[in-house]
């Protein structure tokens, strides 16, 4: 075993062993110390970034104690970690869900690192968020929560110290109230948070920017494989906001949407979604937030499958969009012998790692998440830029730039896996491309 091959294993063996039971942030490391091997080979400085950068900045785990309508007590654990700062403040979402713990933050943290640095825009990493369950919650419980929360987290962020924004379960109404919450504790009016309401400080694009940017990354893939969008029956989970807008985009670029999900089951139209039935997804889930169920009392056509996947339908590409793990090596060879060759995560590590590799056998299309679904922190960086000129800019200039961070993202992956002799891994190349960037500026900074 050569030197560097020995030293890998080492700092393999002792990530494995300090967090033996954080399985979703060990999937991660997992996935991209393949792909970094020959990084490290090549220069043994960069195994040391990555030896470091494992390892969190700050981890921070604190009480959410709140009172319900019926005046009793409630108590949630509140994370936040903050994973890297080498290229700019800790930048990454808040996800409210009862799966919340520290491995999943972490793993949240970890991928954030990359995706941050692929979109070229100066923003470091972190994540947080609460075991806290939104579901079947008032307004008022849920401005309470929110408020709670951001007490203790208002301590630890800045517009140029940490940036949080929404994830699962955390949109407009979330960000509104944590917010208010902040402002009022420090007394000061910043971009601190983003995917802020349009009215104040908020992105044009910001809501869309998930969706659209996977259907962008989408697109330049095919059209890198000489095909296109157009005609292709895509099957989408979630039916949150980035499986809305992703459809929008979809249908836009003449593409064929045919399912949303939620944690209940999924809907089919098997014409696929119009514009108009798109809107109602977005009525019943913004607004009324109801079961996606409900969908069917709307529309003639479409079916409901209780407790199933949309995995089982017969499409060209997949776009998941729901949560981590919703594709496994089973859901995998379902999703290809229904025909899918090509496959772009919305969401955040939505496929297994053994998802992944039948993927690679079978030669299909595969849009990391870390690339993918890159255009909503894009965009929350181009929501920081606004907020620091105190300015707006118009939604064309947003969307075109959007396309453009896509088309780079893609673009700057690619050639990293045709450099480190993986030509055509972009699951590689995204890898490679985003670490380097992140690897360049902590050796400069030190051992810090
Ligand atoms: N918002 C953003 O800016 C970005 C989000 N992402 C990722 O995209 C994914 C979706 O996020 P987003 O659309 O913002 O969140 P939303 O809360 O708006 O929607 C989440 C959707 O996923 C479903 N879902 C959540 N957890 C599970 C689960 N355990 N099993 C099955 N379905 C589930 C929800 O259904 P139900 O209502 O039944 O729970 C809902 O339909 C997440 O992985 C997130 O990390 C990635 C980049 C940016
Ligand atoms: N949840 C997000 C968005 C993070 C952000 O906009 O800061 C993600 O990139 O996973």
């Amino acid at each position: 075993m050569s030197a560097a091959a020995e030293k890998i294993s080492v700092v393999r063996a002792k990530i494995l062993r300090r967090d033996p039971d954080q399985k979703e942030f060990l999937q991660a490391v997992d996935e991209v110390f393949e792909s970094l091997t020959p990084v490290f080979e090549k220069d043994i400085r960069y195994l040391e970034a990555f030896e470091r950068l494992v390892e969190p900045e700050r981890q921070i785990i604190f009480r959410v104690p709140w009172v319900d309508d019926k005046g009793v007590q409630q108590v949630n654990r509140g994370f936040r970690v903050q994973m890297s700062s080498a290229l700019g403040p800790y930048k990454g979402g808040l996800r409210f869900h009862p799966t919340v713990n520290l491995s999943v933050v972490k793993f949240l943290a970890f991928e954030q690192t990359f995706k941050n640095s692929l979109t070229t825009l100066m923003m470091g990493s972190g994540k947080g968020g609460s075991d806290f369950n939104p579901r079947d919650r008032s307004d008022n419980e849920i401005m309470s929560f929110c408020q709670s929360f951001m007490t203790e987290l208002f301590r630890h962020i800045g517009s140029d110290t940490d940036v949080p924004a929404g994830d699962i379960n955390v949109g407009g109404r979330e960000i509104g109230y944590l917010f208010g919450q902040y402002k009022r504790l420090a007394n000061n009016f910043t971009g601190v948070l983003t995917g802020k309401d349009l009215r104040w400080g908020g992105s044009l694009i910001r809501p869309e920017a998930t969706g659209y940017g996977c259907v962008y990354f989408a697109k330049n893939y095919l059209a890198y494989k000489g095909e296109s969008l157009e005609g292709k029956r895509c099957v989408v989970s979630g039916s949150g906001n980035v499986a809305q807008y992703t459809a929008e985009k979809l249908l836009q670029l003449g593409a064929v949407p045919i399912t949303f999900s939620d944690s209940n089951g999924y809907i089919l139209e098997p014409n696929g979604f119009t514009q108009e039935q798109i809107e109602h997804v977005m009525e019943l889930k913004n607004v009324k937030r109801v079961r996606i169920s409900e969908y069917c009392a709307f529309s003639e056509t479409a079916q409901y499958f209780e407790g199933k996947k949309p995995w089982e339908v017969s499409a060209d590409l997949a776009f998941p969009s729901a949560t981590q793990n919703e594709i496994d090596e089973a859901d995998a060879k379902i999703l290809i012998a229904n025909g899918v060759r090509g496959v772009f995560e919305g969401a955040n590590m939505p496929s297994t790692n053994e998802a992944i590799e039948i993927y690679k056998s079978a030669s299909v299309m595969f849009g990391p998440a870390k690339a993918a679904n890159a255009g909503g922190v894009a965009v929350s960086g181009l929501e920081m830029a606004q907020n620091s000129q105190r300015l707006q800019w118009t939604r064309e200039d947003v969307d075109s730039q959007l396309e453009r961070i896509m088309k780079d993202i893609f673009d700057n992956s690619l050639a990293a896996a045709t450099t480190y002799n993986l030509k055509g891994d972009i699951q590689a190349g995204a890898n490679i491309a985003g670490f380097l960037k992140v690897a360049e500026a902590m050796i400069h900074q030190g051992c810090v």
